[in-house]
């Protein structure tokens, strides 16, 4: 980035305050010319708010209520939705839709219809609760809704039973039985939106991607999804409220595979950067990013703003608070994105915003070889409090570790190892090494995919399985189980000396083992694998520890 576009001030200036009360006393001034002498068809000026399954689920009613408070003249705002979850992600609308695609091809089952008739009618009792609220002169838009409903589920049913009848679940397949959980959120909320007055459209984005996508998805690919997707709301006209399908298409590879679970979220940035919007809002059920998860840490702080790599290894080592492919393609178009909560939408949330230190011409860009981590960072940050931005856990890790056989140079080592590793769709969160030796944390992404529960857990140890007998033919391997990656993040940490000491004596000193540690592959990142029964009090000691003592 050239420099840095967007600034914060309080108090706020009319012009930018777009949407006073909704975004608190926060401020975006924009100097850029082009945010000034906006010519977009509609009128320009958009915000776009993406709303997630437990919200949809939850808060629809409050949802609608901040759309509503976004909609002053000369604003316009895209909504996006991922699927409706009435309780939790792993219970919501997308892990039923995997677990029916996955049923299709047990043939003593026929589980996938009862998932499809739940849908349905959670749906359809949704819809009729959202439009009673406001009165019996919504029929006309229940009745619609509810054939909608239905046509979605039907067709859902017969791709189902054409997969069972050819034995088949391609990536294809899925994509299209997933993308039926964003289609009916996306029904839901414009029959709920035109309910209250609002001149709402359907957009589903299911067909979107009609042109060749040459690479993979690559960059050129995400800029041309973002132009077809502001395309499609170009040519809604003025004053419509477009509701977008947070699912964006087919994909080679499969979206989930590709993309992965909170896909909506990378959607919704598209949307930002193809209508050249404003702002992007990521609306969610806590106030933004706080300094730990504060379910887990009562003491926890809410960070005004947060860089997009601190947010992206935020998410990558746990807090899942935004998908980590949202950040490049919004903050390189210069949007800034707010997180926001749904149930308390006064609090300013957290801005994703580029330190401008790091895009200070003055400082030296690491090239290729990196600037040793404290030379030049100590002058510039001395004003600023020095302590690691957040602390961060991510569950379910298996460390596994090798004891190479060989006693010459193998310099093939690593790589037949990582080649073992994705067969097995097993991903490496963590690694340390030495020529003869090597621990790596791990994930298994099919059982992530997969949702939860036993179904989880058997294709977790599968895979596992699988791996430990092809890595045995390169040494001994062992397994240490129910492990736990903690993570400390922040970019100040590469300029804060001794942090690295503090952290692993905090654990130390309250009885946590430490089974691997790795630091330095990222500047703002030190991990560790400990216990996955100590990650809580982990949590709480480093957060306690850490937090205040270099302020
Ligand atoms: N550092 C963090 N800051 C904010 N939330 C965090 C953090 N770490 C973990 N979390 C958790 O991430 C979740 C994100 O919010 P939520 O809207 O509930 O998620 P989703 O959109 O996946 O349903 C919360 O449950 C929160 O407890
Ligand atoms: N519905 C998808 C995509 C998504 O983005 O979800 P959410 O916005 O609720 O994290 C999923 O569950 O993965």
């Amino acid at each position: 980035m050239d420099s840095p576009m967007v600034r914060r001030e309080r108090p706020s200036l009319e012009a930018s305050n777009f949407i006073n009360g909704i975004l608190g006393n926060r401020t975006i001034i924009d100097s850029r010319p082009h945010m000034l002498e906006r010519n977009l068809p509609g009128g320009g000026n958009w915000v776009v708010q993406k709303f997630g399954g437990t919200s949809v689920g939850k808060f629809p009613v409050k949802i609608a209520d901040i759309v509503l408070a976004g909609l002053k003249p000369g604003h316009r705002i895209a909504v996006v939705c991922s699927a409706r979850s009435s309780t939790t992600k792993s219970e919501g609308t997308t892990t039923r839709l995997v677990r029916a695609a996955h049923n299709v091809l047990d043939t003593h089952s026929g589980e996938f219809r009862d998932i499809v008739q739940t849908i349905r009618l959670d749906h359809l009792q949704a819809g009729k609760d959202a439009c009673s609220v406001w009165g019996n002169n919504n029929n006309d838009v229940f009745t619609m809704y509810s054939q909608n409903v239905n046509a979605a589920c039907q067709n859902l049913l017969k791709i189902l039973e054409a997969a069972r009848f050819l034995r088949a679940v391609t990536d294809q397949t899925e994509d299209m039985v997933i993308s039926v959980g964003e289609k009916l959120s996306c029904l839901y909320m414009t029959a709920l939106l035109q309910a209250r007055g609002v001149q709402a459209v359907y957009v589903d984005l299911s067909e979107t991607i009609t042109f060749e996508i040459g690479k993979g998805l690559d960059e050129q690919f995400y800029l041309r999804l973002g132009e077809a997707i502001a395309e499609r709301v170009f040519a809604l006209g003025p004053d419509i409220v477009p509701v977008i399908t947070g699912y964006f298409g087919p994909v080679p590879g499969g979206l989930l595979k590709q993309i992965g679970r909170g896909y909506t979220d990378l959607c919704a940035a598209l949307t930002a950067v193809g209508l050249k919007a404003r702002e992007l809002q990521v609306w969610k059920e806590v106030d933004g990013i706080f300094t730990a998860d504060p379910r887990k840490v009562p003491s926890a702080r809410l960070l005004d703003s947060v860089t997009p790599s601190e947010a992206a290894e935020l998410t990558f080592y746990g807090s899942e608070v935004i998908h980590p492919f949202t950040m490049g393609q919004v903050i390189k178009a210069s949007i800034p994105i707010c997180i926001k909560n749904v149930m308390n939408p006064r609090n300013q949330g957290t801005i994703i915003l580029p330190d401008p230190h790091e895009d200070d011409p003055a400082i030296p860009r690491p090239g290729f070889f990196r600037n040793r981590s404290h030379s030049y960072g100590l002058n510039r940050y001395q004003k600023q409090p020095k302590r690691p931005t957040a602390v961060t856990i991510k569950r379910g890790i298996t460390v596994l570790n090798i004891h190479s056989k060989k006693r010459t140079r193998a310099y093939g080592f690593l790589m037949s190892i990582f080649r073992i590793l994705e067969h097995h769709h097993l991903s490496v969160d963590l690694i340390s090494s030495s020529e003869v030796h090597v621990s790596m944390a791990l994930h298994s992404e099919r059982a992530m995919l997969s949702g939860h529960g036993e179904e989880r857990m058997h294709i977790e140890s599968a895979a596992l399985q699988g791996a430990v007998d092809d890595l045995s033919q390169w040494g001994d391997v062992d397994l240490v189980p129910d492990m736990a990656i903690i993570s400390l993040v922040g970019r100040q940490l590469k300029t804060t000396i001794g942090i690295s000491g503090r952290f692993f004596s905090t654990l130390g000193e309250n009885g946590i083992n430490i089974e691997m540690i790795s630091q330095g592959a990222s500047e703002i990142n030190i991990s560790c694998a400990i216990e996955e029964r100590d990650a809580d009090r982990a949590l709480n000691v480093v957060h306690a520890d850490l937090f205040t003592f270099l302020e």
